[in-house]
């Protein structure tokens, strides 16, 4: 959308552009149960790719010694290769996206093929909180949850789909994922252009989707 440039009367910039949208919140919030809901509407129409993919890999460390790292701070993932990755699949090449093994704190081995589309959806806790990301976004959603509700849901996720224990989800949690959604998390609602109530809200989710569409040329 920023790259539109009149040529004529046409705006043939405009039909080749790329629209990115960030969507933000703390942990918990339905972040991905929202993306995830966009991208089984759409397919291969758009494309997800999500900052947690980009956490920094750390294999000179032990298992032990990675459990102990704040990984709630903006430090502990390559934003420098996110930023490169998106103006890669905006000037329409596709890229070698990390993946991450929760289990093992640590990236896993393989890469996916991430193809560019129309509409890309970018989707974490920090993407408002560095400044190259802001810029490359076009629609910048934050998912709001209250914080009780947001632990809840991650005591169960993380135990049921990352391999933790209940004792060190705690931890974690009054250590580095609470002092950290404080300070660099929660002040970048100020930057959303829109603020969802719930990542299942079906009012919000029928807007993005009418939006996308309209995007897509589908509308
Ligand atoms: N509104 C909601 N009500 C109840 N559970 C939810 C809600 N939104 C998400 N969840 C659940 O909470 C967990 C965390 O949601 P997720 O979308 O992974 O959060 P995030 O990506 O923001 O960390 C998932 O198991 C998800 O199914
Ligand atoms: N090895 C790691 C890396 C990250 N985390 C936590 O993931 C959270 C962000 O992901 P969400 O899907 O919950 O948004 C973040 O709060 C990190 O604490 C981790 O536990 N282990």
């Amino acid at each position: 959308m920023k790259t539109s440039k009149k040529i004529g009367t046409e705006t043939r910039a405009a039909e080749q552009a790329t629209t990115i949208i960030g969507i933000a919140g703390g942990t918990g919030s339905g972040k991905s149960t929202f993306t995830n809901r966009l991208k089984r509407a759409f397919g291969d129409a758009i494309t997800v790719i999500y900052h947690d993919n980009y956490y920094k890999p750390h294999d000179d460390l032990t298992l032990e010694e990675r459990r102990t790292i704040n990984y709630d701070h903006p430090d502990a993932l390559d934003t420098d290769l996110l930023v490169r990755h998106l103006e890669e699949l905006r000037a329409g090449r596709a890229v070698d996206c990390p993946t991450y093994d929760f289990t093992q704190h640590t990236r896993a081995k393989k890469t996916v093929a991430i193809q560019p589309s129309r509409v890309i959806i970018v989707e974490g806790i920090l993407i408002f909180q560095d400044a190259r990301l802001r810029d490359l976004f076009d629609i910048k959603i934050y998912v709001e949850a209250d914080a009780d509700e947001r632990i809840l849901r991650r005591v169960a996720r993380d135990i049921r789909e990352r391999g933790r224990s209940l004792e060190s989800v705690i931890n974690q949690y009054l250590t580095t994922v609470k002092p950290m959604h404080y300070l660099y998390v929660e002040p970048t609602k100020t930057f959303a252009d829109l603020i969802l109530n719930s990542g299942r809200n079906d009012v919000a989710f029928d807007v993005m989707k009418t939006k996308i569409e309209a995007l897509l040329g589908e509308g």
